[in-house]
């Protein structure tokens, strides 16, 4: 399979990180959030190129060509994460044929280690695409509105999902659009592959690929920069 075109939501606010800009241009052991994640993937052999999506106000993204090597576009992306995805799947080059294959990852996640993304490819590639994830390791509560465990849910067969994610370019695009023709906010692109019949493969991958949400999340996230590649 040849190199694959990267698409990386990074037109979020980061409300729950708080800050005086969005958290993808917060500093992470003393660079923004966002270069670290970017680096990370042009380093990637099976990488060909990144598409990061932007928020059209967007005053913190320095416009480069290319990254380690590797061309970078910048698109303008929407209000929810699955309008900035479709966005950068739409910008990639028209060398990017339909029935190839795209990763999606979030900028949020700079930990995603090479080892992991190859798995995904290698395995992910022979059907109709798949995403990393891992599988619940702990008791699963549901929480009333007072916080108070009302029950305790099954676990088994229940797994985080995690990016990146992997589809074909045109039947990614097309669930995507589906899914916003219906009304129906998507929170990954799997679950607009699975409601158009598409059932992704998990590769379980690394916890240490965590998703920088909130305050706390940069603390750890800096410790696991140096201890993953
Ligand atoms: N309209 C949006 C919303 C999110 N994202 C991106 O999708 C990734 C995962 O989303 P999340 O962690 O929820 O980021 P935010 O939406 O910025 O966080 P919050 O919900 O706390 O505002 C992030 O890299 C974020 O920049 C995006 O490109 N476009
Ligand atoms: C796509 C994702 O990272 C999968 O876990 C996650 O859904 C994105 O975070 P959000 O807060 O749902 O936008």
């Amino acid at each position: 399979m040849d190199a694959l075109w990267c698409v990386v939501p990074a037109a979020g606010r980061g409300v729950r990180a708080g800050g005086d800009r969005p958290k993808q241009y917060q500093s992470l052991a003393g660079r923004p959030l966002l270069d670290h994640t970017l680096e990370r993937l042009a380093a990637h052999p099976r990488i060909a190129g990144l598409v990061v999506v932007i928020a059209a106000d967007d005053p913190h993204f320095s416009a480069v060509e290319s990254i380690g090597g590797k061309p970078l576009i910048a698109t303008i992306g929407g209000g929810e994460r699955s309008d900035s995805v479709l966005a950068g799947v739409l910008a990639l080059p028209a060398a990017v044929a339909p029935d190839h294959f795209v990763l999606v990852h979030d900028a949020a996640r700079p930990c995603v280690r090479a080892d992991d993304i190859t798995r995904l490819i290698d395995l992910a590639g022979v059907g109709e695409g798949g995403l990393l994830g891992a599988p619940l390791r702990d008791t699963l509560k549901r929480a009333d509105a007072d916080c108070h465990s009302t029950a305790t849910e099954p676990r088994e067969g229940r797994w985080r999902a995690f990016t990146p994610q992997m589809f074909r370019r045109g039947a990614l695009a097309r669930a995507l659009a589906l899914a916003a023709a219906d009304g129906i906010v998507v929170s990954d692109e799997a679950m607009a592959m699975e409601r158009t019949g598409v059932m992704p493969l998990l590769v379980e991958g690394s916890e240490d690929n965590i998703k920088v949400t909130t305050p706390a999340d940069f603390a750890l996230a800096e410790f696991l920069l140096g201890r993953t590649r």
